[in-house]
């Protein structure tokens, strides 16, 4: 049965814009199904045009998808009323702040939107603002800017947290102020999307990332998951047979000689071959050198641009040079 219960449901979305004169339409979402529940963290990811702000248009509503559903709180963004609209905190790149106003002006002003603001005080502390609060925000740095809008979002304590990009500009102690207050909404219930190309942040507090490449979800699932399995990197002459080490190797172990003398072991209990590939090193020629590691969010999103294979559960893509251990 498919879950509609989610605060955020996103069902087969589309959207294209008009291209250039005497080109084709440019295809920004092309089937996206996406769910966000209360209490998630849901991170957008995927290289620059990969369709994360036209996805994040559609769920706040600013955008209406051609093609597909969104649901917000069980309502269409698009034609929500005001207090619907309300419900969903919304942060977005160019911030939207008024330059004369002074920040804790700006703040107040967005609580008294609200029937139960969270304290003002309490959040110009939280984001790290207090020293600013009487500045104008024209007068505050991109970062201090930043903060004080995720503030707006957070001070009505909204079901739905929406934020493109909240942390671009960010200092590590205000991406560590930010997140702290996001998970902390979160805990109480709030259902959180937002884009990030700081893979570190998401990889830290996403509870789910979602990868979007050309408009269509490659991956979605918890960062570690995503970011696939663990990697045995090591060296020996280039083209050395590796039939010898395969047939020493567990079920499923995959290998591949990624450039000419460069080796990498995948698949289950792939760490725990050490022994067999010093051996096989020791048997051609070579020596040391192995590593275990698994593949960063960064790593994944760097090699979507020309292999979205390099994603688990993504359209395969032919390996020529990878041989693999049948399982038994
Ligand atoms: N108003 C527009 N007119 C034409 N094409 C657009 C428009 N807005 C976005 N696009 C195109 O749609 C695609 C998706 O853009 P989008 O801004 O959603 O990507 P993104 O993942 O948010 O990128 P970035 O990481 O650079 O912010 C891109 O190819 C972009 O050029």
């Amino acid at each position: 049965m498919p879950d509609t219960a989610a605060a955020v449901v996103v069902d087969g979305v589309g959207r294209r814009f008009r291209g250039r004169r005497g080109s084709g339409p440019v295809v920004a979402l092309d089937g996206v199904d996406l769910r966000v529940h209360a209490g998630e963290v849901v991170a957008l990811c995927g290289p620059n045009g990969a369709g994360k702000t036209s996805l994040l248009d559609c769920v706040t509503g600013m955008r209406r998808p051609d093609l597909g559903r969104v649901r917000v709180l069980g309502h269409d963004p698009w034609s929500a009323d005001a207090a619907g609209r309300a419900r969903t905190g919304v942060v977005l790149p160019d911030l939207g702040l008024p330059a004369a106003a002074r920040a804790a002006e700006v703040l107040r002003h967005h609580a008294a939107l609200h029937l139960h603001p969270r304290p003002v005080p309490e959040l110009l502390g939280l984001l790290g603002l207090d020293e600013v609060r009487d500045r104008g925000i024209r007068r505050l740095s991109t970062g201090q800017r930043q903060r004080l809008a995720v503030a707006c979002a957070l001070v009505g304590r909204p079901d739905v947290l929406v934020m493109d990009e909240p942390t671009a500009a960010l200092d590590p102690e205000g991406r560590r102020a930010v997140l702290d207050v996001v998970a902390a909404a979160a805990a109480g219930g709030t259902a959180v999307l937002w884009s990030s190309h700081t893979l570190a942040d998401v990889e830290r507090a996403a509870d789910r990332v979602v990868v979007l490449h050309r408009g269509r979800v490659l991956a979605d699932g918890p960062p570690s998951e995503v970011t696939g399995e663990e990697v045995v990197r090591f060296e020996a002459p280039p083209g050395s047979p590796t039939a010898g080490l395969l047939a020493a190797l567990g079920p499923g172990a995959r290998l591949e000689e990624v450039v000419p003398g460069r080796f990498e072991l995948r698949g289950a209990g792939a760490a725990e071959e050490l022994v067999s590939i010093a051996a096989w090193q020791a048997g051609h020629g070579a020596r040391g050198g192995i590593t275990v590691g698994r593949p960063s969010l960064e790593d994944l999103v760097l090699r979507l641009a020309d292999d979205p294979g390099a994603v688990p559960g993504a359209t395969p893509v032919a390996r020529p040079r990878t041989t693999a251990r049948e399982p038994a």
